[in-house]
């Protein structure tokens, strides 16, 4: 702690005393070892130092200068690193750089801390901010290097794992609720339009059997083949059965020549007669793939599925089918007034344009399924069901309101927006544009979460207003909720989920009594669509936050539970943490006072104090569900912009460029400005692939790697750039032509975002 003689006023028992932080100081120093050598420090006494140093912050607050309090917390936070705790480490770092912004150990404890954590774009940042302290810092060189070798590494593990990725693992083949209802539906059409049923089964155990006959035949009809003679070999198929109806080889054989001349009817009826037991995998594949011609998508899903598991998953045909068939009918009548619709490819659901497309025209709208607020942005007042901006013209004008002269303000009262926000009244922690959307809130998820009937949400409410922070069980300050988007999003998922149950047991009047299977599957459903991936359990990183869950879902109002076990929270977690979208209202009450004030001539002296960028706007994070679907790409076609859909508000997505009838849509889910090791290995450890889009393919990370074959440069040598984007190097002129026609030419010309040069990146 530095020896600075500031004179400070403490109260000790009521007494207010003088004394020189001086004093204070040397006491600290010697409590909490801070001008000792942390390194030199043994582990064993860590433990020690850091409960010195919290007592010293906790006890010293008042007499603490901001840069004394930077210094214990970054000290705490080495403390915090040294013993493996990187999130604790961050967050007092964290503190440390803006308490004392001047301090290079603070950004560089940050800067190991977020490393730490795997979080690599916030390391280097930090990394970065030091360097403008101390662009000679040789700690910092050699952080940044660390830092490079752990991407590296994570590139290396990434590559290597790529090739095991496969997208069908993410996606179950599980019946959705109601398709068992929607199979007799489709049974019945079978039956009535194309005289297709179980009844077909009957008809092999009748008549005659002559097997010597049968072989006859079915010999005769594969020598026919042979020769190029079909309607012979079907024929010769026909005597088979004739012969033996329960041939299955004839039946199949038949099929097959049916299915390739296209009578695809008879060849389901073929494929029908077959004993289910007796049904090989390709039996079941080559019905799944009539029924599809058919569209009767449960029946095909039915076949397909049975190929999947009798081939014991080998048919990944049927498998990818199955989940074509299933994308279609899910998404089909989501998709129906858009040009685009959703496929399923190598890298799962992916959204295709159904006809070529202009640069600018709206691919597709959306509307969330389930949304909450941004923690950062909670301060601007909103309705949380329709996610309207209630920012009153106070709020907007700030100070200045204040100083304007009554006619100004006077003017500004005319046009802006009547605005008649309303609290929930049971419980003042929900803020609505309208009772209509209270009442609708009520019906979607407050009934379950509204403290006044579920007393153990409000602290939920707490950690929502205290940005993520709480007391833990020991009653110490912690950060409880580390999600990057507000609690409230998973909160939502189980309360919609326990409203639509009770909505079913209420109409199916079983009220009262414990929910149905088949109301769970029902109500769980729409989520099914969003796909999960993460590495480290989420209880891991917030162990308090399941149990909070736990509390909230156990004592629901109705006697309605919903058990939160580590893996539901798990799940759920990943679920958002790789498909929320973040979007605002598409037009808030500035835009409408603007529209109001456009004739108003007197209104015009106004607009020297407005500034429509400083708009403080709510923001929300959702889970979309077609959105969820598109797949991303650095060099990015669409982009997503708020949007509104059936007078709500959501998303649209918009071509950037023109897109041909066929290709994918894809966006970006990062900053498309970091260079390509940053942001393959951020896409990697947040949504599990290994970006191989055309502009990764034809970027490169380093001079000392031929970017398009791979060959390493010597010891101390670089390769030349590509003189353009200075993104690529090549080993010889023969890599740079070949690469330029291959792709690196189309990317090098795209305008992307504006993208960091790789040397700001490059300290080695
Ligand atoms: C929001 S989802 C996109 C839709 C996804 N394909 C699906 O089936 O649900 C994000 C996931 O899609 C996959 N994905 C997206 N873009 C990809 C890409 N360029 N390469 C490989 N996989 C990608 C990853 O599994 C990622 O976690």
């Amino acid at each position: 702690m530095s020896e600075v003689a500031t004179t400070t006023t403490s109260t000790v028992n009521g007494n207010t005393t003088n004394q020189t932080s001086t004093e204070t100081n040397t006491t600290m120093a010697t409590q909490t070892g801070i001008d000792e050598d942390l390194d030199k420090i043994p582990l064993q006494r860590l433990p020690a130092l850091l409960d010195n140093l919290t007592k010293v912050l906790e006890n010293s607050k008042t007499t603490l200068t901001p840069a004394e309090r930077g210094k214990c917390l970054c000290r705490r936070g080495q403390c915090h690193f040294r013993l493996h705790n990187y999130s604790a480490a961050l967050s007092d770092a964290e503190a440390a750089v803006l308490d004392n912004p001047g301090d290079l150990a603070a950004y560089i404890t940050a800067g190991q801390a977020a490393t730490g954590l795997g979080r690599f774009k916030e390391g280097y940042q930090y990394y970065k901010s030091g360097l403008q302290i101390d662009p000679n810092s040789k700690v910092l060189t050699e952080q940044l290097r660390q830092l490079q070798n752990r991407i590296l590494e994570q590139t290396e593990k990434g590559a290597d794992e790529e090739s095991s990725y496969n997208a069908l693992d993410f996606c179950t083949q599980d019946p959705y609720p109601g398709d068992d209802v929607q199979l007799l539906m489709e049974r019945e059409i079978l039956e009535t339009k194309y005289k297709i049923s179980d009844s077909l089964l009957k008809n092999t155990s009748q008549g005659k059997v002559n097997q010597a006959q049968a072989m006859k035949c079915l010999k005769l009809a594969y020598e026919s083949i042979n020769t190029g003679r079909y309607e012979q070999a079907i024929e010769l198929c026909t005597q088979t059965l004739k012969a033996d109806p329960s041939n299955t080889f004839g039946r199949k054989f038949r099929a097959q020549l049916f299915f390739e001349r296209q009578n695809i009817i008879e060849a389901l009826k073929d494929l029908w007669t077959i004993a289910k037991g007796s049904r090989t995998p390709d039996v079941w594949n080559m019905g799944g793939k009539i029924l599809i011609s058919l569209w009767l998508p449960v029946t095909a899903e039915f076949w397909l599925r049975r190929a999947t598991m009798t081939s014991g998953k080998k048919d990944q045909e049927a498998a990818i089918l199955f989940q074509k068939v299933r994308v279609k009918r899910l998404y089909g009548p989501l998709t129906e007034d858009f040009p685009v619709t959703v496929d399923f490819t190598q890298y799962g659901r992916a959204v295709v344009a159904k006809h070529d497309v202009k640069a600018g025209e709206v691919l597709l709208k959306d509307l969330p399924l389930v949304h909450a607020q941004t923690l950062p942005s909670r301060f601007v007042p909103s309705c949380c069901h329709c996610t309207s901006s209630l920012i009153t013209a106070s709020d907007f004008f700030g100070d200045k309101y204040e100083s304007l002269d009554a006619h100004s303000r006077e003017t500004i009262a005319r046009h802006w927006p009547d605005l008649k926000p309303v609290w929930c009244p049971k419980c003042s922690r929900e803020q609505y544009c309208s009772k209509q959307c209270m009442e609708a809130a009520w019906e979607e998820n407050h009934q379950i979460l509204c403290p006044s009937v579920n007393p153990a949400s409000s602290k939920l409410y707490d950690i929502r207003d205290k940005d993520g922070y709480g007391p833990n069980e020991r009653g110490e300050w912690k950060e409880l909720w580390g999600g990057h988007y507000s609690p409230f999003v998973l909160a939502k998922v189980w309360a919609a989920i326990l409203c639509h149950v009770r909505r079913q047991m209420l109409e199916e009047g079983n009220v009262g009594g414990e929910p149905t299977v088949a109301q769970w599957a029902t109500a769980k459903a729409p989520y099914r669509r969003f796909i999960a991936f993460g590495t480290t359990p989420a209880t891991e990183r917030m162990p308090e936050m399941l149990k909070i869950f736990q509390q909230v879902f156990s004592s629901t109002p109705y006697g309605l539970t919903y058990p939160i076990t580590e893996a539901e929270f798990k799940g759920r977690y990943y679920q958002a943490a790789c498909n929320l979208q973040c979007f605002s209202a598409a037009t808030n009450p500035f835009h409408r006072f603007m529209t109001n004030m456009k004739d108003d001539l007197e209104g015009l002296s106004l607009l020297m104090h407005l500034d429509e960028n400083k708009t403080p706007e709510p923001y929300f994070a959702g889970m979309f569900p077609v959105h969820a679907c598109l797949n991303h790409a650095c060099d990015n076609n669409a982009e997503v912009s708020n949007g509104i859909l059936h007078d709500h508000f959501g998303i649209k997505v918009t071509a950037k460029r023109d897109i041909k009838k066929g290709e994918e849509i894809v966006i970006t889910y990062i900053d498309t400005a970091l260079p390509r090791m940053l942001r393959r290995a951020w896409l990697y450890k947040s949504f599990n692939f290994w970006c191989q889009c055309r502009r990764c393919r034809f970027e490169g990370d380093q001079p000392t790697m031929c970017t398009q074959c791979g060959a390493k440069a010597e010891p101390t040598k670089k390769f030349p750039t590509c003189g353009k984007c200075h993104k690529a190097w090549y080993c010889s002129t023969k890599c740079q032509r070949e690469a330029w026609g291959q792709g690196h030419k189309v990317i090098c010309q795209t305008k992307h975002s504006v993208v960091s040069s790789p040397q700001d990146y490059e300290v080695c």
